[in-house]
């Protein structure tokens, strides 16, 4: 009798169990409502929402000042929102900060590193200061190290690191306590191309680990590849949300079309002037550049159109659209501040 109830205890437990992981995966990993603050009389945020699934990789973009530093440090219990909710793991971060604090490394924009500490000795500060034992960062740490290419540094005087050295050393210190989420203010910023591509490959090691991350920039060809979603954030306002294929589909600019021709380079563009689809023109020395809206069979009209008036075409391409194009034209290229 007992052990038919011990048996019926263990599966009721094993099925709350289940739903309760069930019920966590359902659970955005980050969910802000309404999220507003000011300073004054200035309203940074101005009330915004936004949900953000597990393991997404999630490109905050706005230009400087947009309110993208302002959203992270909410995130980070670092600052109390003026109104509104924000989540992250379906905890609150203002009534249960420490519950959040727990699930997320947080990297700001301006990060106070400790010179005087040897690379290998400021992830054990950090180590211990999660009280993780001592014998557990003795493994942790060299794979942290080893995951930021810090290997062969981990006796440098954090003093002695490049920049993008030190931006990889925060990085392995947001990640001591294997956190799910991982805020990153412009983790990129400063840093030369080489440097760039060596943190961006680190993340993607970071997303097939299964992290959700939320990473800022305005410089945007660099988080092309690795995004999964991107939100433009502007004067405070979240002005598009979605996949990056969705954003470009909803912008007036569909593609950008280039064209070469022999001469006759007034008279084409007159006539292009007048066709259908044709919103913008830009001339360059390499040819005319069109912000076109038409389709597919749109442009093979117009391509016909021009062989019929007999303008002698060297090449007609459709250039890729890329996230730099996307963010320049929803925020029509105007920094918020500057
Ligand atoms: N403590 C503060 N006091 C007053 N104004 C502030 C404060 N913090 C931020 N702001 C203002 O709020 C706005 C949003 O700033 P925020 O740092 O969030 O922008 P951002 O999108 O991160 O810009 P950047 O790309 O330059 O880092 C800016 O106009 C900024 O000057």
């Amino acid at each position: 009798m007992s052990e038919e109830k011990a048996t019926i205890v263990y599966e009721n437990e094993a099925e709350s169990g289940a739903n309760a992981a069930v019920e966590a995966a359902a659970t955005p990993m980050i969910e802000i409502r309404g999220l507003a603050r000011s300073f004054g009389n200035f309203h940074a945020l101005k009330g915004i929402d936004l949900k953000i699934g597990r393991g997404t990789v999630f490109g905050f973009v706005g230009p400087n000042g947009a309110g993208k530093s302002t959203t992270m440090s909410i995130l980070a219990t670092l600052l109390a929102p003026s109104a509104g909710v924000a989540k992250v793991d379906g905890f609150d971060v203002t009534k249960h900060p420490h519950e959040v604090r727990k699930r997320i490394g947080y990297m700001p924009d301006f990060f106070g590193v400790y010179d005087q500490f040897k690379a290998v000795e400021y992830l054990h500060f950090y180590g211990a200061s999660y009280g993780i034992p001592k014998a557990e960062r003795e493994a942790l740490i060299p794979q942290l190290l080893e995951l930021v290419n810090l290997t062969d540094k981990r006796d440098a005087y954090v003093d002695s690191l490049s920049r993008g050295m030190k931006q990889r050393l925060c990085l392995a210190r947001c990640l001591v306590h294997d956190p799910d989420l991982l805020i990153l203010d412009e983790p990129a910023s400063g840093l030369d191309p080489r440097a760039r591509i060596e943190m961006r490959e680190i993340l993607k090691e970071l997303k097939l680990m299964g992290k959700t991350i939320i990473i800022s920039s305005h410089i945007l060809p660099e988080l092309a590849e690795m995004v999964d979603e991107i939100g433009v954030i502007e004067h405070g306002q979240m002005v598009a949300v979605g996949n990056v294929a969705d954003i470009q589909s909803r912008l007036r600019v569909k593609r950008i079309l280039h064209i070469r021709l022999l001469d006759r380079l007034e008279e084409a563009e007159s006539y292009l002037e007048e066709q259908p689809f044709v919103n913008k023109l830009l001339r360059d020395d390499r040819g005319i550049g069109i912000h076109y809206g038409g389709d597919d069979s749109d442009q093979a009209e117009l391509l016909s159109g021009l062989m019929g008036q007999g303008f002698r075409i060297v090449s007609f391409s459709e250039a890729q659209t890329n996230l730099e194009d996307v963010f320049l034209e929803i925020t029509r290229g105007g920094a918020a501040d500057e």
